[in-house]
Protein backbone atom coordinates (compact mmCIF):
# COMPACT_ATOMS: atom_id res chain seq x y z
CA UNK A 1 0.00 0.00 0.00
CA UNK A 2 1.36 3.62 -0.69
CA UNK A 3 1.51 5.49 2.62
CA UNK A 4 -1.13 7.92 3.06
CA UNK A 5 -1.02 10.54 5.83
CA UNK A 6 -4.47 11.85 6.81
CA UNK A 7 -4.06 15.77 6.11
CA UNK A 8 -5.90 18.46 7.88
CA UNK A 9 -7.33 19.19 4.42
CA UNK A 10 -8.77 15.86 4.11
CA UNK A 11 -12.43 15.50 5.15
CA UNK A 12 -14.69 13.53 7.28
CA UNK A 13 -15.44 10.25 4.93
CA UNK A 14 -19.01 10.37 3.51
CA UNK A 15 -21.21 7.48 3.08
CA UNK A 16 -20.55 8.22 -0.89
CA UNK A 17 -23.63 5.59 -2.44
CA UNK A 18 -26.42 7.25 0.36
CA UNK A 19 -25.23 10.95 0.01
CA UNK A 20 -28.20 13.60 0.59
CA UNK A 21 -29.26 15.58 -2.36
CA UNK A 22 -27.70 18.74 -0.63
CA UNK A 23 -24.83 17.19 -0.02
CA UNK A 24 -24.22 15.61 -4.09
CA UNK A 25 -22.84 18.18 -6.52
CA UNK A 26 -23.55 15.66 -9.91
CA UNK A 27 -24.71 12.43 -10.02
CA UNK A 28 -23.61 10.04 -13.02
CA UNK A 29 -25.71 7.49 -14.14
CA UNK A 30 -25.32 4.35 -16.03
CA UNK A 31 -23.35 6.13 -18.16
CA UNK A 32 -21.98 4.28 -21.07
CA UNK A 33 -19.16 6.52 -23.93
CA UNK A 34 -18.12 4.86 -27.31
CA UNK A 35 -16.12 6.26 -29.71
CA UNK A 36 -16.97 5.18 -32.94
CA UNK A 37 -16.84 0.93 -32.25
CA UNK A 38 -15.37 1.32 -29.60
CA UNK A 39 -16.55 1.02 -26.07
CA UNK A 40 -14.60 3.57 -24.00
CA UNK A 41 -16.95 3.80 -20.64
CA UNK A 42 -19.32 0.92 -19.41
CA UNK A 43 -22.47 1.53 -16.95
CA UNK A 44 -20.58 4.09 -14.68
CA UNK A 45 -22.50 5.77 -11.40
CA UNK A 46 -21.30 7.98 -9.02
CA UNK A 47 -22.03 11.11 -6.75
CA UNK A 48 -19.55 13.58 -6.92
CA UNK A 49 -19.72 15.60 -3.49
CA UNK A 50 -20.41 19.58 -2.79
CA UNK A 51 -17.04 21.05 -1.93
CA UNK A 52 -15.06 18.31 -1.78
CA UNK A 53 -12.07 17.17 -4.19
CA UNK A 54 -13.13 13.87 -6.02
CA UNK A 55 -9.80 12.24 -7.88
CA UNK A 56 -10.07 9.46 -10.46
CA UNK A 57 -7.36 7.61 -10.81
CA UNK A 58 -6.34 4.18 -12.78
CA UNK A 59 -4.17 3.00 -15.25
CA UNK A 60 -3.30 5.05 -19.09
CA UNK A 61 -6.11 4.36 -21.09
CA UNK A 62 -8.75 3.26 -18.62
CA UNK A 63 -11.04 6.17 -19.64
CA UNK A 64 -10.22 8.86 -16.59
CA UNK A 65 -10.34 11.42 -18.64
CA UNK A 66 -13.50 10.53 -21.24
CA UNK A 67 -15.09 10.12 -18.07
CA UNK A 68 -14.42 14.02 -16.67
CA UNK A 69 -14.77 15.44 -20.24
CA UNK A 70 -18.10 13.82 -19.80
CA UNK A 71 -19.10 16.25 -16.70
CA UNK A 72 -19.22 19.21 -18.89
CA UNK A 73 -19.71 17.29 -22.13
CA UNK A 74 -16.61 18.63 -23.93
CA UNK A 75 -16.68 14.95 -25.88
CA UNK A 76 -19.38 16.55 -27.52
CA UNK A 77 -16.58 18.05 -29.44
CA UNK A 78 -15.31 14.92 -30.72
CA UNK A 79 -17.78 13.41 -33.77
CA UNK A 80 -17.39 9.99 -33.01
CA UNK A 81 -18.66 10.01 -29.40
CA UNK A 82 -21.75 8.99 -28.48
CA UNK A 83 -23.08 8.71 -24.58
CA UNK A 84 -25.64 6.99 -23.43
CA UNK A 85 -27.04 7.77 -19.75
CA UNK A 86 -27.60 10.70 -17.70
CA UNK A 87 -25.73 13.41 -15.43
CA UNK A 88 -27.56 15.58 -12.96
CA UNK A 89 -26.80 18.72 -12.13
CA UNK A 90 -29.72 20.63 -10.30
CA UNK A 91 -32.56 18.02 -11.28
CA UNK A 92 -31.71 18.42 -14.68
CA UNK A 93 -29.76 15.60 -17.20
CA UNK A 94 -26.69 18.02 -19.00
CA UNK A 95 -27.61 15.91 -21.71
CA UNK A 96 -31.14 16.95 -21.92
CA UNK A 97 -31.04 18.49 -25.54
CA UNK A 98 -32.55 21.91 -24.10
CA UNK A 99 -29.51 21.83 -22.00
CA UNK A 100 -26.75 25.18 -23.90
CA UNK A 101 -23.08 23.29 -23.50
CA UNK A 102 -21.99 26.65 -22.86
CA UNK A 103 -23.82 27.63 -20.30
CA UNK A 104 -23.19 24.66 -19.06
CA UNK A 105 -19.43 24.74 -19.52
CA UNK A 106 -19.48 28.24 -17.11
CA UNK A 107 -21.07 26.33 -14.64
CA UNK A 108 -18.74 23.57 -14.45
CA UNK A 109 -15.42 24.77 -15.84
CA UNK A 110 -12.20 22.53 -16.88
CA UNK A 111 -8.51 23.08 -16.37
CA UNK A 112 -6.08 20.98 -18.65
CA UNK A 113 -2.95 19.43 -18.69
CA UNK A 114 -1.11 22.14 -20.12
CA UNK A 115 -1.45 25.82 -19.20
CA UNK A 116 -3.05 27.41 -22.12
CA UNK A 117 -3.24 30.86 -21.72
CA UNK A 118 -4.73 32.82 -24.19
CA UNK A 119 -2.18 35.53 -26.25
CA UNK A 120 -3.81 38.37 -24.47
CA UNK A 121 -2.60 40.45 -21.00
CA UNK A 122 -3.18 38.88 -17.59
CA UNK A 123 -5.90 40.98 -16.92
CA UNK A 124 -7.71 39.86 -20.17
CA UNK A 125 -6.89 36.32 -19.48
CA UNK A 126 -9.12 36.30 -16.26
CA UNK A 127 -11.86 38.79 -17.74
CA UNK A 128 -12.11 36.94 -21.04
CA UNK A 129 -15.57 34.90 -19.96
CA UNK A 130 -16.94 37.89 -18.11
CA UNK A 131 -16.56 39.93 -21.85
CA UNK A 132 -18.35 36.69 -23.71
CA UNK A 133 -20.83 37.33 -21.43
CA UNK A 134 -21.13 41.12 -22.52
CA UNK A 135 -19.72 42.72 -19.18
CA UNK A 136 -17.35 45.62 -20.29
CA UNK A 137 -17.69 47.83 -16.96
CA UNK A 138 -14.17 48.42 -15.69
CA UNK A 139 -14.97 48.71 -12.20
CA UNK A 140 -17.11 45.25 -11.70
CA UNK A 141 -14.04 43.67 -14.38
CA UNK A 142 -11.26 44.93 -11.85
CA UNK A 143 -12.75 43.52 -8.89
CA UNK A 144 -13.33 40.06 -10.95
CA UNK A 145 -9.60 40.52 -11.45
CA UNK A 146 -8.62 40.61 -7.76
CA UNK A 147 -11.10 38.28 -6.36
CA UNK A 148 -9.63 35.57 -9.25
CA UNK A 149 -6.20 35.89 -8.98
CA UNK A 150 -6.61 36.20 -4.83
CA UNK A 151 -8.87 33.21 -5.66
CA UNK A 152 -5.59 31.39 -7.96
CA UNK A 153 -3.25 32.05 -5.10
CA UNK A 154 -1.94 34.63 -7.97
CA UNK A 155 -2.67 37.73 -7.07
CA UNK A 156 0.47 38.96 -4.83
CA UNK A 157 2.58 37.93 -7.82
CA UNK A 158 1.13 39.77 -10.84
CA UNK A 159 -1.07 42.88 -9.23
CA UNK A 160 1.80 45.51 -10.63
CA UNK A 161 2.09 43.88 -14.02
CA UNK A 162 -1.74 43.37 -14.72
CA UNK A 163 -1.09 44.46 -18.75
CA UNK A 164 2.43 42.00 -19.49
CA UNK A 165 1.23 39.51 -21.64
CA UNK A 166 0.10 36.20 -19.89
CA UNK A 167 3.37 34.75 -21.77
CA UNK A 168 5.63 36.26 -19.54
CA UNK A 169 4.49 34.05 -16.68
CA UNK A 170 5.97 30.57 -15.54
CA UNK A 171 4.31 27.55 -16.58
CA UNK A 172 3.41 27.18 -12.94
CA UNK A 173 1.90 30.90 -13.00
CA UNK A 174 0.20 30.37 -15.66
CA UNK A 175 -1.47 27.49 -14.82
CA UNK A 176 -2.92 29.20 -11.62
CA UNK A 177 -4.12 32.05 -14.18
CA UNK A 178 -5.98 29.48 -16.11
CA UNK A 179 -7.39 28.43 -12.57
CA UNK A 180 -8.58 31.90 -12.69
CA UNK A 181 -9.90 31.97 -15.18
CA UNK A 182 -12.14 29.37 -14.68
CA UNK A 183 -13.29 30.48 -11.52
CA UNK A 184 -13.97 34.25 -12.54
CA UNK A 185 -17.30 33.22 -14.39
CA UNK A 186 -18.19 31.48 -10.59
CA UNK A 187 -18.44 27.97 -12.00
CA UNK A 188 -19.80 25.10 -9.21
CA UNK A 189 -18.09 22.68 -10.13
CA UNK A 190 -13.91 22.52 -11.63
CA UNK A 191 -12.86 19.53 -13.43
CA UNK A 192 -8.62 19.50 -13.07
CA UNK A 193 -7.15 17.11 -16.14
CA UNK A 194 -3.86 16.29 -14.93
CA UNK A 195 -3.38 19.98 -14.08
CA UNK A 196 0.48 19.50 -12.40
CA UNK A 197 1.54 17.38 -14.63
CA UNK A 198 3.71 19.60 -17.00
CA UNK A 199 4.70 21.21 -13.95
CA UNK A 200 8.16 21.30 -11.41
CA UNK A 201 6.86 19.76 -8.03
CA UNK A 202 7.99 23.77 -6.22
CA UNK A 203 5.06 24.73 -9.18
CA UNK A 204 2.65 21.06 -8.32
CA UNK A 205 3.10 21.82 -4.78
CA UNK A 206 1.58 25.30 -4.83
CA UNK A 207 -1.01 23.98 -7.41
CA UNK A 208 -2.24 21.24 -4.82
CA UNK A 209 -2.27 23.80 -1.72
CA UNK A 210 -4.58 26.04 -4.36
CA UNK A 211 -6.59 22.78 -4.71
CA UNK A 212 -7.18 22.44 -1.29
CA UNK A 213 -8.34 25.95 -0.65
CA UNK A 214 -10.52 26.07 -3.51
CA UNK A 215 -12.80 23.24 -2.02
CA UNK A 216 -14.45 25.76 0.52
CA UNK A 217 -15.79 27.85 -2.57
CA UNK A 218 -16.08 24.67 -5.52
CA UNK A 219 -16.68 21.27 -5.65
CA UNK A 220 -12.89 19.55 -7.32
CA UNK A 221 -12.86 16.72 -9.96
CA UNK A 222 -9.19 16.37 -10.77
CA UNK A 223 -7.62 12.99 -12.85
CA UNK A 224 -4.51 12.39 -11.62
CA UNK A 225 -1.78 10.11 -12.79
CA UNK A 226 0.25 9.97 -9.66
CA UNK A 227 -1.63 8.51 -6.76
CA UNK A 228 0.47 10.36 -4.16
CA UNK A 229 -1.35 12.98 -5.50
CA UNK A 230 -4.54 11.64 -5.12
CA UNK A 231 -3.93 10.79 -1.46
CA UNK A 232 -2.72 14.16 -0.74
CA UNK A 233 -5.10 16.46 -2.39
CA UNK A 234 -8.49 14.15 -2.64
CA UNK A 235 -11.05 13.72 -0.43
CA UNK A 236 -12.80 10.69 -2.22
CA UNK A 237 -10.87 8.58 -4.88
CA UNK A 238 -12.49 6.64 -7.74
CA UNK A 239 -10.17 3.88 -8.92
CA UNK A 240 -10.81 2.61 -12.75
CA UNK A 241 -9.86 0.31 -14.56
CA UNK A 242 -10.71 -0.87 -18.86
CA UNK A 243 -13.44 1.55 -18.97
CA UNK A 244 -15.50 0.92 -15.78
CA UNK A 245 -15.38 1.56 -12.21
CA UNK A 246 -14.00 -0.39 -9.77
CA UNK A 247 -14.11 1.43 -6.53
CA UNK A 248 -15.18 4.43 -4.82
CA UNK A 249 -14.23 5.39 -1.61
CA UNK A 250 -13.17 7.83 0.67
CA UNK A 251 -9.69 8.46 -0.04
CA UNK A 252 -7.92 7.11 2.95
CA UNK A 253 -9.91 4.17 2.85
CA UNK A 254 -9.39 3.26 -0.38
CA UNK A 255 -5.42 3.51 -0.14
CA UNK A 256 -5.31 1.99 2.85
CA UNK A 257 -8.05 -0.83 3.09
CA UNK A 258 -9.18 -0.97 -0.57
CA UNK A 259 -12.13 -3.82 -1.11
CA UNK A 260 -11.40 -4.85 -4.02
CA UNK A 261 -8.20 -6.64 -5.85
CA UNK A 262 -7.61 -4.82 -8.77
CA UNK A 263 -7.59 -1.45 -6.89
CA UNK A 264 -4.90 -3.26 -4.41
CA UNK A 265 -3.35 -4.86 -7.20
CA UNK A 266 -2.70 -1.05 -8.75
CA UNK A 267 -2.21 0.83 -5.96
CA UNK A 268 0.66 -1.44 -4.85
CA UNK A 269 2.23 -0.78 -8.15
CA UNK A 270 1.30 -3.79 -9.40
CA UNK A 271 0.00 -2.85 -12.44
CA UNK A 272 -0.40 0.72 -14.09
N1 LIG B 1 -10.93 11.31 -29.18
C1 LIG B 1 -10.83 9.97 -29.08
N2 LIG B 1 -11.12 9.19 -30.14
C2 LIG B 1 -11.05 7.85 -30.05
N3 LIG B 1 -10.70 7.16 -28.93
C3 LIG B 1 -10.38 7.89 -27.86
C4 LIG B 1 -10.44 9.32 -27.85
N4 LIG B 1 -10.07 9.76 -26.63
C5 LIG B 1 -9.80 8.66 -25.89
N5 LIG B 1 -9.98 7.53 -26.62
C6 LIG B 1 -9.82 6.14 -26.16
O1 LIG B 1 -10.63 5.95 -25.01
C7 LIG B 1 -9.94 5.19 -24.02
C8 LIG B 1 -9.86 5.98 -22.73
O2 LIG B 1 -8.99 7.10 -22.93
P1 LIG B 1 -8.78 8.24 -21.85
O3 LIG B 1 -7.92 9.29 -22.45
O4 LIG B 1 -10.07 8.63 -21.28
O5 LIG B 1 -7.98 7.43 -20.72
P2 LIG B 1 -7.14 7.95 -19.50
O6 LIG B 1 -7.38 7.01 -18.40
O7 LIG B 1 -7.43 9.39 -19.24
O8 LIG B 1 -5.66 7.78 -20.04
P3 LIG B 1 -4.32 8.62 -19.77
O9 LIG B 1 -4.05 8.45 -18.31
O10 LIG B 1 -3.31 7.96 -20.62
O11 LIG B 1 -4.61 10.05 -20.14
C9 LIG B 1 -8.59 4.84 -24.62
O12 LIG B 1 -8.69 3.56 -25.18
C10 LIG B 1 -8.40 5.88 -25.68
O13 LIG B 1 -7.61 5.40 -26.73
Amino acid sequence: MISVTPTSSTAEALDLENLTSEQTAMEIRDLNLHYGDVQALFDVSMKIPKNRVTAFIGPSGCGKSTLLRCINRMNDLVEICRTSGEIILHDKNIYDKDVDAAALRRKVGMVFQRPNPFPKSIYENVVYGMRLQGVNDRRVLDEVVERSLKGAALWEEVKDRLGDTAFSLSGGQQQRLVIARAIAVEPEVLLLDEPTSALDPISTLTIEELITELKSKYTVVIVTHNMQQAARVSDQTAFMYMGKLIEYADTNTLFTTPEKKQTEDYITGRYG
